[in-house]
């Protein structure tokens, strides 16, 4: 019997906060799974995205971006949960923004460096340097500052590179049985509970006159002390009109949905949760 060998590794996606993380592992997995926000810090835990493609599988990890002591410069970041992730990683990709390396990414790089753990550096934002001419010497900076494996500039906002970006990584996966099913895409169990609860309500008060196609996107969750959670969903619809179903005459529909998906959440969670939910035209259709 000829069984194809399978291929699977772990990859961490480390990076000073804002330089678009996120938004990469988004656009591999091709589904929100991570938070995207202009605001420092949208990542508060980690999150695993899985990729699996055929006979190879891909386990991301985006990690959130290093804080700063504003007064001596070290990282405060929870070190060892962080280090744990790096020491089993196959891979790490090590995302900066556009053609700048400071200080703090040095500080980050020489940290996770020790481990002895490939490193690509992915210089995302590309599409935002308007002369290219200064990507080639940058490349070469940085190529004799950190003998990064692999030194790939891409957007991941617009996705540029990001077909090379996965063959490069395929590269380096080991021989290993998958983990995961085929179709599992994130252990973020967490996130998918709370949108599913929230869109189980918008079926149950809605019914016929659902809009068929409506999704729901965590735009924020955020926990913070004595067992409490910060969510903000977003309810994605195609028609203005769909919206106006939804949030009700007095925005009636919406307070209902909103306090029963709540109290649904937290018999789950076992949290305090405080919910906003807000209807959107979906603009990416
Ligand atoms: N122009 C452009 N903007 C991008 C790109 N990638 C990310 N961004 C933007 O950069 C901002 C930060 O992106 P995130 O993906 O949240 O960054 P992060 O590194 O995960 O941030 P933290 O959660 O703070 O660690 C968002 O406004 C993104 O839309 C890109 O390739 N091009």
């Amino acid at each position: 019997m000829n069984i194809k060998q399978k291929y699977c590794g772990w990859i961490t996606i480390i990076g000073k906060s804002n330089v678009g993380k996120s938004t990469l592992l988004n656009k591999i997995i091709g589904k929100k799974i991570s938070i995207v926000s202009r605001k420092k810090n949208t990542t508060q835990t980690h999150i695993t995205g899985i990729n699996t493609k055929k006979y190879y599988q891909c386990i991301y990890t985006d990690t959130p971006g290093f804080i700063f002591n504003k007064k001596n410069d070290k990282i405060e970041y929870k070190k060892n949960i962080f280090f744990n992730i790096v020491k089993n990683s196959t891979l790490i990709m090590f995302v900066i923004d556009q053609v700048s390396w400071t200080e703090k990414d040095n500080i980050i790089f020489n940290k996770i460096k020790k481990n002895g753990i490939p490193v690509i550096i992915i210089i995302n934002k590309i599409d935002k340097i308007s002369n290219k001419n200064i990507l080639l010497p940058f490349i070469d900076f940085i190529k004799k500052k950190t003998q990064a494996i692999e030194i790939i500039p891409i957007s991941a906002k617009k996705t540029k590179n990001m077909m090379l970006l996965y063959n490069i990584v395929k590269n380096y996966l080991p021989k290993n049985p998958h983990v995961y099913p085929e179709n599992h895409i994130t252990t973020n169990s967490q996130f998918f509970t709370i949108s599913e609860i929230i869109r189980e309500q918008l079926i149950l008060f809605l019914g016929d006159e659902l809009p068929s196609i409506v999704k729901v996107e965590i735009e924020y969750l955020k926990e913070i002390e004595n067992n409490q959670l910060h969510i903000r969903a977003l309810i994605l619809v195609i028609h203005s009109r769909q919206k106006k179903i939804i949030i009700g005459h007095n925005g009636e529909k919406i307070k209902k949905i909103s306090i029963i998906s709540r109290y649904k959440i937290e018999k789950e969670l076992h949290k305090k949760i405080h919910l906003l939910l807000w209807v959107k035209k979906d603009t990416s259709k």
